[in-house]
């Protein structure tokens, strides 16, 4: 026993660091109570530890400690892939969950992760400042926060250390294990290394996609690999990532042949760019780059091996295997696909990654679906839920759904699901299990003087994605006052979808909103033209598009809504006859590459504008039937657009999309050719008018 009035047991520390370095293993170690003594007592223990690197994340303390950085919390995603002794996490001055379990993922063998923080049952009421920050401060109860108090205390590898209580224990670690851990190549990695070459050195078309928790040694392989093509013979392997960062093991592993000049780095937009002339592409950290540039590689190169890390701190990795699947099927049904299981710098028994997973839910998964053991229909039960009184088994099947489901769902995602007192959820079980999950939160409400202040763009207000993005984009100051019900996430089990059940969860969601006198049940997503399909089956309109994509999934902002209360229609309908009017102009600037079927799929959605003439009228015929030219009908054709019924009735056509981007997106003959929709203008043209033709004696009324 130590007395904590005394100096802390040093030595102590020491010998414990160093048996966790031999076994392999990390520990996290939590400072319970106060601040000040945890500080002091961190001040004291560390300079006489193995610490640098290391990072002190919260407070300058760090400047007095050789080798340790202070960075702030925000930052801490930019360690990914470091390699740290040391990590200190001033949890009084925030605990975003997504920093903390990132740099939980540095640690090497032999690293500690010291968390201050008040005495774990006090947890539930802390005020954690980062809540702050997301609008949720002064609720009171937290019950993510209880809960990882929950996880923490369960778990014996947990040292708990109560600076200023003399009768803390003493460190105490795993036995002298011989030989000791060294991190190095394992037999796994090498096999892995061996199917890359093969890739490389093999046929066209056949992709290696690779995926892997962080740390398994993917990077690594990748670059040993990329060394021995060059030396069996490839002139040139280029690898990409959207970051340099994200390369650099990967080419440290690949020397000489980097050296050399064979293997480089090139960004994912200059290689698009420049377009290379290379023997492989090696895509890395690929779950960060959107997947229709991943296609464009794809396509691009003969042999392309792609990399990521699946994991949930970076949300990213599992959308990216659902998504990029799709492609892959399509474009290149003989691709391959790789994984790493062992860690490469801590080994298998290390008790924190486990530790780190529970807390956070990392490797939550959608639960199987049991065969229907009854026979007949099977009996769908929808219901509200409520995650923070849930079990762990209940939230780690729900999380799971949405994990599996969604592009990026991260440990923040949970807390938020679990913490915001606005959030309403529902779920859908068949036989006791969960097959759907839907959760919304209850948005807008603003006074009309900050709505006002809103839509001017004066003011940015948290927590109210819709009515914030509807009143400023958009223009109308009472979407911000109105009260919605925003559908934060959806997912159905991908073994029951088409079943009706995804449509019964959100008609609960709006039966909910009817009840409680709200304006609308609101969407937000990734535009794409199943799920807007999915939507406006479920009677949600499309009411803006944005105008950049989104970092996550490289696609489109969409929003979508319906009215549960008559100011809420009326404002459905202004959203719409607004965005209808600006359509046309707004296309060719802002929505050049957008995907041509769901541009059509909205503009059948909008209300038609203007009616055509008869000047109009007569223009059309004249295209039609071969005299007028293409570039002198088009405003006609773009108004045609627009008229009652004829986008819905262009995309039952084999040329919707030729129709699309010609007429809509403004694209040039020569990008129509190289994008296969035409063989040239005149071609072009002639389809165009024979499309015309069908659609003038189809709907003679025009
Ligand atoms: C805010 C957000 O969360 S947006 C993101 C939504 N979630 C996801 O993308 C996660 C992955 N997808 C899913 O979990 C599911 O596909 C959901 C939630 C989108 C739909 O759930 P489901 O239970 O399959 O939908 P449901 O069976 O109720 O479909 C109702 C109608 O929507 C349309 N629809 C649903 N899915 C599709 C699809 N993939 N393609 C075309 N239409 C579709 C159909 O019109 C369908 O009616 P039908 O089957 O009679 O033709
Ligand atoms: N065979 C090896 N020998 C020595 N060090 C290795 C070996 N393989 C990997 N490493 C080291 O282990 C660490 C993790 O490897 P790497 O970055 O390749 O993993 P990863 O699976 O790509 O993880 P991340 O997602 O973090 O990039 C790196 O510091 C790397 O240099």
């Amino acid at each position: 026993m130590t007395n904590q009035t005394e100096l802390p047991d040093i030595d102590a520390w020491q010998q414990f660091q160093d048996r966790l370095r031999s076994a392999g293993h990390r520990r996290l170690v939590v400072l319970e109570g106060d601040r000040e003594a945890s500080r002091g007592w961190l001040r004291a223990v560390l300079p006489g530890l193995s610490v640098a690197p290391g990072v002190w994340v919260g407070t300058d303390d760090a400047s007095a400690i050789d080798g340790i950085t202070a960075i702030h919390a925000k930052n801490a995603r930019r360690w990914l892939g470091q390699d740290l002794s040391c990590v200190v996490w001033d949890g009084w001055q925030g605990n975003p969950p997504d920093g903390l379990a990132a740099l939980a993922g540095t640690l090497s063998a032999g690293g500690l992760f010291f968390w201050l923080m008040p005495p774990l049952a006090n947890w539930s009421g802390f005020e954690d400042p980062d809540y702050r920050r997301l609008g949720l401060d002064g609720m009171g109860d937290h019950p993510f926060l209880a809960r990882l108090a929950r996880v923490l205390g369960k778990d014996s590898s947990v040292m708990r250390v109560q600076p200023g209580n003399p009768s803390a224990p003493l460190p105490s670690g795993p036995k002298p294990v011989e030989p000791p851990f060294r991190p190095g190549t394992t037999s796994e990695q090498t096999s892995l290394v061996e199917r890359i070459v093969k890739t490389g050195l093999g046929r066209r078309r056949r992709p290696l996609v690779i995926t892997a928790d962080r740390g398994r040694g993917k990077s690594a392989a990748l670059g040993m690999a990329a060394a021995r093509l060059v030396a069996e013979g490839r002139q040139q392997v280029v690898v990409t990532a959207n970051e340099p960062a994200a390369v650099e093991t990967l080419l440290r592993h690949a020397e000489p042949a980097v050296g050399e000049g064979r293997v480089r780095y090139l960004s994912v937009d200059d290689l698009l760019e420049q377009r290379p002339e290379a023997e492989v592409i090696m895509v890395d950290e690929a779950a960060a780059v959107p997947p229709y540039r991943l296609r464009q590689i794809l396509l691009g190169w003969p042999r392309v091996v792609f990399a990521t890390t699946v994991h949930g701190y970076e949300g990213a990795g599992r959308g990216f295997s659902v998504r990029f699947r799709g492609v892959l099927d399509n474009e290149t049904p003989h691709w391959k696909q790789a994984s790493l299981q062992a860690p490469i710098r801590w080994a298998e028994s290390d008790p924190l990654e486990p530790l780190i997973s529970r807390m956070f839910l990392l490797d939550a998964e959608a639960p199987e679906l049991p065969e229907h053991a009854s026979g007949g229909e099977p009996q769908v039960v929808i219901e509200r839920w409520y995650p923070a009184d849930a079990s762990d088994p209940e939230l780690q099947q729900s999380f799971g759904l949405l994990v599996d489901a969604h592009y990026r769902t991260t440990p923040s995602d949970l807390r938020q699901w679990m913490d915001d007192p606005a959030a309403v959820s529902w779920r859908a079980t068949i036989d006791g299990v969960v097959v759907g999950v839907l959760w919304a939160t209850v948005e807008g409400g603003l006074d009309e003087g900050l709505a006002h202040q809103v839509m001017l763009g004066q003011r940015r207000v948290r927590g109210h994605l819709l009515p914030q993005s509807l009143a400023s984009h958009s223009g109308f100051a009472d979407a911000a006052r109105q009260r919605l019900l925003r559908v934060v996430r959806i997912a159905v089990n991908a073994s029951a979808r088409r079943q009706g059940v995804g449509r019964s969860l959100v008609r609960a969601a709006q039966g909910h909103a009817e009840a409680q006198g709200l304006d609308g049940l609101g969407t937000s997503f990734g535009g794409n033209p199943e799920l807007v399909t999915f939507w406006q089956g479920c009677g949600l309109m499309p009411v803006r598009l944005g105008l950049s994509r989104e970092a996550s999934s490289g696609e489109l902002p969409l929003q979508m809504l319906s009215g549960t209360s008559e100011p809420g229609r009326q404002l459905v309908e202004n959203l719409r006859r607004r965005l209808a009017r600006h359509w046309l102009m707004l296309v060719p600037d802002n929505w050049r590459d957008l995907n041509p079927r769901l541009l059509l799929q909205l503009t059948a959605s909008l209300p038609g504008v203007e009616s055509l003439n008869e000047d109009d009228r007569r223009d059309l015929l004249s295209f039609a039937h071969g005299y007028r030219g293409f570039d002198l009908t088009l405003p006609v054709l773009r108004n045609l657009s627009m008229s009652d019924g004829v986008a819905a009735w262009l995309m039952l056509n084999a040329e919707a999309e030729l129709w699309a981007r010609a007429v809509l997106q403004g694209w040039e003959w020569s990008q129509l050719r190289r994008d296969g929709l035409c063989l040239g203008r005149e071609e072009g043209e002639a389809r165009l008018r024979a499309l015309l033709e069908k659609l003038l004696q189809n709907r003679p009324e025009l």
